[in-house]
């Protein structure tokens, strides 16, 4: 019949139409679209992968700029447990990401994706969380490479463009099939799903879109689920463990084989060991109220230390000692020489102990070690009642810091960093504002209580830092350099601050300002290479360490050897002195009135006779001013430091 048709059409038109047999497809309603859909779904081949992996230089970036402005740090001292970090970004990074996806979703509907519109939309959704999850896990573990977020976001821009690309080109490199091990990466295992995704669900290639059989145990995009997830948790492993051994500027680094520590130990150098295993005798001592030992941790230690090493022995009351710090030890991995040798003291409440120390000395590491960001070698700390070793959730609902440098969000308020370390601090929800608006008036900012951090002076952030070491009812607050680079009115206001707050607390203060540490200390402590040196009143430790009073000479001009003839024989000839030349410069002379002569020259009335000698101007023509003064907190200061340089020479407690 086709055929007899066929020739009566070829002989009515000479030959120019044949007829010919097939099979066509039927003319289709979506025909005219059909194209824009299967172009459509190539481009979302290339744009998914980049549309779907921007978030993760911004989520590195989040973290490691915490790390580099030190946030981290601070809200570790404040009571903040990795997990509970790493839980909030996980919650947040999570959020950001499916946010952005149904962004996509939503365009792809729009520009009319097949696969968003023809795919199980439970499938679209479970693979889209997958990938946030991914995502937000790998974020957690680039960024523990990092310390500088600016590096980071550069790498991981790299990292996520290299991705793609190699997501894109995966399929003319792989002709005959991509090798299981591709898929190790896991942006080449989901942008695979989703490749398949797309192209099952193009009517086109008269495929079915992706169903859940797909999935099915053995088949490849099993294979690249199981490696995901497989792979997501091995990635917060490796954060945790990375986070924990990686060298910081800050913060706790355990020895690389810390979960198997077990089997190393005994692997230390013998010098190592041998420091351990002192340092496990003093502990021992300490507990059994023996001082065996002690003569090399109270190298160069005064009576007073010695006295205060007893005390606290046997002091355990902390509704009377706030803080009690017992023979605490404590030594970096792989560092020799311990940073703590055997710290031993108690304070009380309405107590200001001034911490001093030169660099190194150790005052950072104690404050480490009372904010629970280490574990002590060996001997412990009470925070008010509670240990150092066991408790440390309770110490963080007792203790305050104010770090050495501000440690701010710019973007937050005044109120909103309160309220932050607020809730972190264990503040009941119901007690929140009350405690926020306490702080806040503390240090006299309730009039900036809505400004934003940024637009803050350096002592307006200065005194946000205090507020928040005041928060709740701390019984111990911890200052690091409170008024360090802050002008003389700014300091000021903040030792007022300071005198203000002290009631029923106990404040430790680092500084290297002797005049903030005479003028708010009740005690001051002065320690050497992680020992303590000596502890007493300001008053006392000038006693005991002071040299006497000092003469300090202005001369006229071209004047100073007139001057320092007239002095000496007029006035000093019944004295024992001492001139110190160090001190001396063009117009000025200072003269030392040593120890003894200043019990002579106090108890002979001497020092008044030197006033009315000098209070009479015409008989010194040469000298144009001059002043009779103690020994400074500084003097003190130099001198144990002098003593402590010494000491150090000296071999410590390896024996
Ligand atoms: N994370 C760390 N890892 C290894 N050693 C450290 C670490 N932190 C401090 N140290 C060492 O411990 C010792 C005490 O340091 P620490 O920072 O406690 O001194 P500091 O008195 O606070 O000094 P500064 O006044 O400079 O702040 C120093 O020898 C220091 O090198």
């Amino acid at each position: 019949m086709t055929q007899l048709t066929s020739a009566t059409v070829k002989i009515k038109h000479a030959g120019k139409y044949v007829l010919s047999q097939g099979i066509r497809a039927l003319p289709q309603e979506w025909s005219t679209s059909t194209l824009e859909g299967q172009s459509l779904n190539q481009v979302s081949a290339y744009l998914f992968p980049f549309g779907l992996s921007f978030l993760l230089p911004t989520f590195v970036s989040i973290l490691v700029q915490e790390k580099e402005d030190r946030h981290r740090i601070m809200m570790a001292m404040n009571g903040l447990k990795a997990s509970s970090y790493y839980l909030s970004h996980y919650v947040e990074f999570i959020a950001m990401q499916l946010i952005l996806s149904l962004v996509f979703c939503l365009t792809c509907v729009a520009i009319s994706s097949q696969f968003i519109l023809r795919t199980n939309p439970i499938i679209v959704i479970f693979l889209l969380v997958l990938w946030a999850h991914i995502q937000t896990t790998l974020a957690f573990l680039l960024a523990t490479f990092f310390s500088r977020t600016r590096r980071a976001v550069l790498v991981v821009y790299f990292f996520v463009a290299f991705s793609c690309i190699m997501t894109s080109v995966s399929d003319q490199i792989f002709q005959d099939g991509k090798p299981f091990a591709w898929f190790i990466h896991p942006s080449f295992s989901f942008f695979n799903i989703l490749s398949v995704g797309i192209t099952s669900s193009s009517r086109i290639n008269g495929l079915y879109p992706l169903k859940w059989r797909d999935f099915a145990v053995g088949t490849t995009l099993f294979n690249c689920v199981v490696l995901m997830i497989g792979e997501s948790i091995i990635f917060v492993l490796l954060t945790f463990y990375i986070d924990a051994v990686a060298p910081t500027e800050y913060g706790v680094q355990k020895p690389w084989h810390f979960p198997v520590s077990f089997f190393f130990k005994r692997r230390d150098t013998p010098q190592i060991q041998s420091i351990e295993s002192q340092l496990a005798t003093h502990q021992e001592a300490s507990y059994h109220g023996a001082a065996e030992g002690d003569q090399d941790i109270l190298e160069g230690a005064d009576a007073d230390v010695y006295a205060e090493r007893e005390r606290v022995r046997s002091y355990y009351d902390p509704a009377k000692a706030p803080l009690i710090i017992q023979n605490l030890f404590h030594r970096y991995p792989g560092k020799v020489d311990p940073a703590l040798k055997g710290l031993s003291f108690g304070l009380e409440p309405n107590t200001v102990l001034g911490l001093l120390g030169p660099n190194g000395a150790g005052k950072s590491t104690l404050i480490h070690l009372l904010t629970g960001l280490y574990q002590p070698t060996s001997g412990t700390a009470y925070v008010a009642g509670a240990s150092i070793r066991t408790d440390m959730p309770t110490i963080h609902s007792k203790i305050g810091v104010c770090p050495q440098h501000d440690i701010l969000w710019g973007d937050l308020t005044v109120a909103d960093h309160l309220l932050f370390y607020a809730r972190l601090h264990g503040i009941p929800p119901h007690l929140e504002q009350q405690a926020v608006a306490f702080a806040i008036a503390s240090v006299s900012l309730t009039s900036f209580r809505d400004r934003q951090v940024k637009g803050l002076s350096g002592g307006e952030k200065r005194r946000v830092s205090i507020a928040i070491s005041l928060l709740g009812d701390n019984a111990v607050i911890l200052m690091d350099e409170p008024s360090t680079g802050l002008d003389p009115a700014v300091r000021r206001v903040i030792w007022d601050i300071v005198n203000r707050v002290k009631a029923n607390r106990t404040i430790v203060l680092t500084t290297h300002s002797m005049e903030e540490a005479d003028i708010l200390s009740d005690r001051i402590a002065i320690m050497t290479s992680g020992r303590l040196r000596c502890i007493g009143t300001s008053l006392h430790l000038k006693e005991l360490y002071g040299s006497g009073f000092r003469l300090n000479i202005s001369s006229k001009p071209g004047k100073l050897q007139e001057a320092c003839e007239s002095i000496e024989l007029k006035v000093l000839k019944s004295f024992k002195y001492t001139r110190v030349d160090k001190f001396t410069n063009a117009s000025t002379y200072e003269i030392e009135l040593l120890n003894q002569d200043q019990e002579y020259v106090n108890g002979h009335g001497q020092l008044s006779k030197i006033f009315s000698y000098l209070s009479r101007p015409d008989q010194f023509p040469a000298i144009e001013d001059w002043g009779l003064s103690q020994t400074t907190l500084e003097d003190v200061f130099i001198k144990i430091v002098t003593d402590g340089d010494a000491a150090l020479a000296m071999p410590t407690i390896v024996s």
